[in-house]
């Protein structure tokens, strides 16, 4: 079996869909993006045809080495990214030459549902209460939010207690019922990631997501020396050997490497076998479409340590598009309280529906994260 077209797709709401044909007429579809750098992606992705095209597709493991050592310069958002869309689409057409899911390739099912939770409350956390109690009819009992809006390096007692209140509120609104994890998403500084862990310690949060900025890693362990919120980060991490570093030097209960970064599942596979041996929680990032989150669930239903899976239905960026609205088989990603079973069909499991693909690529937006400023005039971390 041959390579022998690689076509990109930039659709609503922000996502990137590649397909990858053979000359057996299998075809694969991955989800290779960087949000609000798509077309940056779609480059590399272009970049790595020429060697791609004629290549055996089920190579899948030579075909990775040859895109991450081959060309010298190696890692990174948008190498990985580029990398995770094409292994992605890789493995949905070794699943599919095969007759078989990608799960049964990894070693067979580890668990029969995988549980997953939603998003709450928007880039600035309002209204959480009431998105709380709305996905709780649709079966939901996990939640994420982010904790706070733009916040200094050194901030104000009004504004730790916003950030916390937001939070005492949920706990006592809906008590131990619920369980949420909180993503600090950078905003907050060191500094102040110790004031605001301390304070939010009673209402005993699921997680805190992003505490500090990945380039601030080494205070993972010292924040978790100082706090018995369980500390989880890995979107803004592209490799096993980012990962590395931080299962060495501790800190992180929960590692969430993004399927459609770090360089798609054979990367992240790997990746989930070394938390596992640190003891680490895995819970796969997933702000995106329907091809990442199916490569998800497959690392998912073959990890041991995958214990939640993020998946953006409703989340506050999916304007112009919904998860489901490129798959055919919408069924397949049957959500039953807030759980998804395997996908039962061959590859990644994830039929795409072509012809809403490319029609939707005609008016693909140039998405971009806001640019936010602290009342100084000064950059804030969005
Ligand atoms: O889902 C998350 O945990 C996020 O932090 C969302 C963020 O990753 C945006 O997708 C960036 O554009
Ligand atoms: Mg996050």
């Amino acid at each position: 079996m041959k390579i022998t077209k690689l076509t990109t797709y930039r659709v609503p709401p922000r996502w990137m869909l590649l397909k990858i044909e053979t000359d057996e007429g299998i075809v694969g579809w991955g989800e290779p993006v960087i949000e609000g750098k798509a077309r940056t992606v779609e480059t590399a992705v272009q970049e790595f045809e020429p060697y791609l095209i004629g290549q055996d597709p089920r190579r899948i493991n030579d075909l990775w080495q040859v895109m991450y050592r081959g060309g010298f310069y190696r890692g990174g958002a948008i190498l990985m990214s580029a990398m995770a869309g094409i292994d992605q689409a890789l493995w949905d057409i070794k699943g599919k030459a095969l007759g078989v899911p990608v799960y049964e390739l990894l070693g067979g099912l580890v668990r029969d549902r995988m549980k997953t939770y939603s998003w709450v409350g928007g880039d600035r956390p309002a209204d959480v209460i009431e998105g709380i109690r709305t996905l709780r009819e649709a079966g939901f009992d996990t939640f994420k939010m982010n904790g706070t809006e733009e916040f200094g390096i050194i901030d104000s007692a009004a504004a730790v207690d916003a950030a916390v209140g937001r939070i005492a509120e949920i706990r006592s609104a809906f008590g131990n019922e619920i369980e949420f994890g909180i993503d600090f998403h950078g905003r907050v500084a060191a500094p102040m990631a110790k004031v605001l862990l301390r304070a939010l310690e009673p209402y005993r949060p699921l997680f805190v997501e992003e505490p500090v900025l990945a380039e601030q890693a080494e205070y993972y362990p010292r924040l978790a020396e100082m706090t018995s919120i369980p500390l989880a980060a890995g979107e803004r991490m592209y490799s096993r050997f980012e990962f590395k570093n931080v299962f060495h030097a501790g800190g992180l209960s929960i590692v969430q490497p993004d399927l459609s970064h770090a360089g798609g599942i054979t990367e992240c596979v790997k990746i989930a076998a070394m938390a596992e041996a640190y003891d680490i929680a895995l819970a796969p990032h997933c702000p995106l479409g329907p091809v990442a989150l199916a490569a998800c669930l497959q690392v998912d239903f073959v990890s041991h340590n995958a214990v939640l899976q993020e998946q953006s239905m409703g989340i506050h960026y999916n304007k112009g598009a919904e998860v489901l609205d490129y798959v055919t088989n919408k069924e397949d990603f049957h959500l039953e309280n807030g759980y998804i079973k395997p996908l039962p069909k061959p590859g990644l499991g994830v039929e795409i529906d072509e012809k809403r693909v490319i029609e939707a690529s005609k008016n693909a937006p140039d998405w971009r994260n806001p640019l936010w400023r602290h009342f100084d005039g000064s950059v804030a971390e969005w």
